[in-house]
């Protein structure tokens, strides 16, 4: 147990002060959006937060239109739902989910990684790197229910989950793709994708930035499940009924055993990682390709 709070104090402490900065912010975050019972709740511009106390469960539900890329905001809002509901002892596993149609989350949001100046990208990577820790170390259970096309970031924020539940939509996708917007993912993006598929499997993903329709998805195992659309919420309901039964201490310590040595990397070389992603992305032939995927994203329309 006592390793258990450590974690949790360790990673409440990296809360950056943007985080704190937007907490204290009035009309950022607003009052109790439901959740009887004497549970306080909340909802925030991007996150839409559906308690169930009765249930020990909330649904967490990103609408960051159009397609949930995961801009410095809406990071950091994610971020403070995660905090609360970690806090709040009524709850015990979260659903996170899409409240945008046909899109769990585009990934990273690309206009933060392009223009901008070097005190940005390491800002903006600090946050990325920090929905990653919190997610992956949250004593939670957490459960993706996955209802749209989910590549790069949005695998990566899948990954962190506990178990994935994804729609049977044959326009549905998922997983690393970076290499072919000409970026690399970072070694921690690799960590999370070996420990769950297995090293062979996430080698020829990550070098071919392969994103796996929905049967490819369960067969190499980076979902747990595929179920039909109409079907997603109701199977991460069941299927968290199934994990909040375990005893939770037993539950978290197990967690924390499987996962500390892979996030412990990412904590111990958190400056480097930050100054490697800046010396990365602001290189002109990177920013040339991220630019050019992003007019190509932009002329698709018209
Ligand atoms: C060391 C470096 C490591 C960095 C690691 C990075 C990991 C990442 O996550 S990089 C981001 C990877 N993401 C993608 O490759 C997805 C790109 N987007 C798409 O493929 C499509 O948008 C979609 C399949 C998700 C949705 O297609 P749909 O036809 O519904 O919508 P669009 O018309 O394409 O897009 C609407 C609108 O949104 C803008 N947009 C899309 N994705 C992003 C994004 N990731 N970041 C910022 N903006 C994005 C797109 O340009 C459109 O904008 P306009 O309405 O202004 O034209």
């Amino acid at each position: 147990m006592a390793l258990a709070v450590g974690m949790r104090v360790l990673t409440r402490a990296l809360l950056r002060p943007w985080a704190r900065g937007l907490r204290a912010a009035p009309g950022r975050t607003g009052p109790a959006a439901g959740g009887g019972d004497g549970v306080r709740c909340f909802r925030s511009p991007r996150v839409l937060v559906e308690p169930d106390p009765a249930a020990g469960v909330a649904v967490v539900k990103m609408r960051n239109p159009p397609v949930n890329s995961l801009s410095l905001e809406f990071l950091t809002e994610l971020l403070i739902s995660l905090e609360k509901l970690e806090n709040d002892k009524t709850f015990h596993g979260i659903i996170i989910t899409s409240d945008c149609p046909g899109i769990f989350s585009a990934g990273l949001d690309l206009t933060e990684m392009c223009g901008r100046d070097p005190e940005h990208y390491a800002e903006y990577w600090k946050a990325v790197q920090e929905m990653w820790l919190r997610f992956y170390l949250s004593n939670l259970v957490v459960i993706a229910a996955i209802n749209g096309i989910s590549p790069a970031g949005g695998c990566l924020l899948s990954l962190t989950c506990d178990y994935r539940v994804l729609a049977n939509n044959p326009k549905y996708a998922i997983g690393l793709n970076e290499t072919l917007l000409g970026i690399v993912a970072p070694f921690w993006f690799k960590d999370t994708l070996v420990n769950t598929i297995g090293h062979r499997s996430a080698e020829r993903a990550l070098q071919l930035g392969l994103l796996f329709p929905p049967a490819e998805a369960l067969r190499v195992g980076v979902v747990d499940q595929v179920v039909p659309e109409d079907q997603v919420q109701s199977t991460a309901r069941s299927v968290m009924a199934q994990w909040l039964d375990i005893p939770d201490h037993a539950r978290q310590l197990t967690k924390i055993l499987m996962r500390k040595p892979t996030a412990d990397r990412l904590l111990t070389e958190r400056d480097a990682d930050i100054e490697n992603f800046v010396r990365f992305i602001c290189k002109d032939s990177i920013q040339k390709s991220l630019h050019a995927y992003l007019e190509k994203l932009k002329q698709k329309k018209g």
